[in-house]
């Protein structure tokens, strides 16, 4: 019997669990409080992030990190990204010597501007090959409700993605596999930066022209940073790339896109905050992909927008007359 260790039992991690639960496969939440772990022991439900969800028999939970890993053939990792080093250093030496670990975070560390999978190799101390990404549009409240969805999943070593493939196919859920790692996370983690734009330019009401225009330089911005650090360019035209794109920007379930809403309107970054407990990841995210495509020498001109909105207090107004008036250039 496979199993699977879910690390971080916020929307993401829990309803993934669900679907590793109906593909087959035994999982053990790892809830940071013990009250969240217990209700979903008690109850099959995640009462804090996914109420009305019944997760499937075969999920379980603890606030224990070592219970929840062992024998563990899957860890999956669904923390907020600035808090991933910090955590798995604690976890890492629970962690078995052939597990898969599988990142389904879409965000890059600040101060180093590393990705996701990066900083799990560095802490964990695996080898890049035995480090998967999960990355699509996956809206999580759509996923525990069955409705269907597709979705990438990425390793450099292709039985290891086929692998985890076959752990999470469902009825609802398909996905498919890639070997371009770096690609499948500069999609996602970008993406929630452009719905930010996207979700600001909703709320300063600027119409379907501005948002589609956002959409599509938006995804070219991320294939030159992408092409830049290795990636392939083709990534971007599929799930993890446009497909995350667009399924961010104009759902309302998106938490990227609503934040950005709440600064279109023109709030604060204070009062955007306290509008949610859930993460928004673009938010913090935006600062170091803006320093990693300026290492490169590449141009993110809405990423740079974005950046001065949400922490140099620029208003959104002043940063889409910047955006209008750049230089003319080719496409
Ligand atoms: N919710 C969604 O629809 C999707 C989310 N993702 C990504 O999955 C990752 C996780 O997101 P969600 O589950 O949606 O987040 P969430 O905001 O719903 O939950 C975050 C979870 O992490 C816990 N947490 C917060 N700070 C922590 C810390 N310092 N240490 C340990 N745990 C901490 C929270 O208690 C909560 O259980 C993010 O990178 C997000 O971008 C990816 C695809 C879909
Ligand atoms: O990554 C997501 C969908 O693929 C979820 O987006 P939000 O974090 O903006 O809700």
């Amino acid at each position: 019997m496979t199993r699977a260790a879910v690390l971080g039992a916020g929307s993401w991690g829990t309803a993934f669990a669900k679907v590793l639960g109906d593909a087959g496969t035994d999982v053990t939440i790892w809830a940071r409080r013990e009250r969240v772990a217990a209700h979903i022991r008690e109850y099959g439900v995640n009462n804090e992030y996914l109420p009305s969800t019944r997760l499937p028999e075969r999920v379980t939970a603890t606030s224990d990190p070592a219970e929840a890993l062992k024998g563990a053939d899957f860890v999956i990792l669904s923390v907020p990204s600035q808090s991933l080093r910090g955590n798995l250093a604690d976890w890492a030496p629970h962690i078995g010597p052939d597990a898969t670990l599988v990142s389904l975070m879409k965000g890059i560390e600040l101060g180093t501007t590393k990705r996701m999978s990066q900083v799990i190799v560095e802490t964990a101390g695996v080898p890049a090959d035995r480090v998967a990404v999960v990355s699509g549009p996956n809206l999580a409240p759509e996923i525990a409700a069955e409705q269907p969805a597709a979705t990438v999943v990425a390793c450099t070593d292709l039985d290891r993605a086929t692998a985890v493939q076959n752990a999470i196919t469902t009825r609802y859920f398909r996905p498919y596999t890639n070997t371009d790692v770096i690609g499948c996370e500069l999609g996602g983690a970008v993406k929630n930066v452009i719905a930010l734009a996207y979700g600001i330019a909703t709320a300063m009401r600027l119409g379907d022209n501005i948002k589609a225009a956002l959409i599509t330089r938006g995804l070219a911005e991320t294939t030159r940073l992408g092409v830049a650090l290795g990636a392939d360019p083709m990534t971007f035209a599929g799930l993890a790339g446009m497909g995350d794109l667009v399924g961010t920007c104009t759902s309302p379930l998106s938490r990227n896109r609503t934040f950005g809403e709440h600064l279109g309107r023109g709030e604060t970054l204070e009062q955007a905050q306290a509008s949610t407990r859930q993460t928004a990841e673009g938010v913090k995210s935006c600062l170091a992909i803006r320093d990693l495509a300026r290492a490169h020498g590449v141009e993110m001109p809405i990423t740079e927008q974005v950046e001065r909105v949400c922490h140099e207090g620029v208003d959104p107004r002043v940063a889409l007359t910047d955006l209008m008036s750049r230089d003319t250039k080719s496409e």
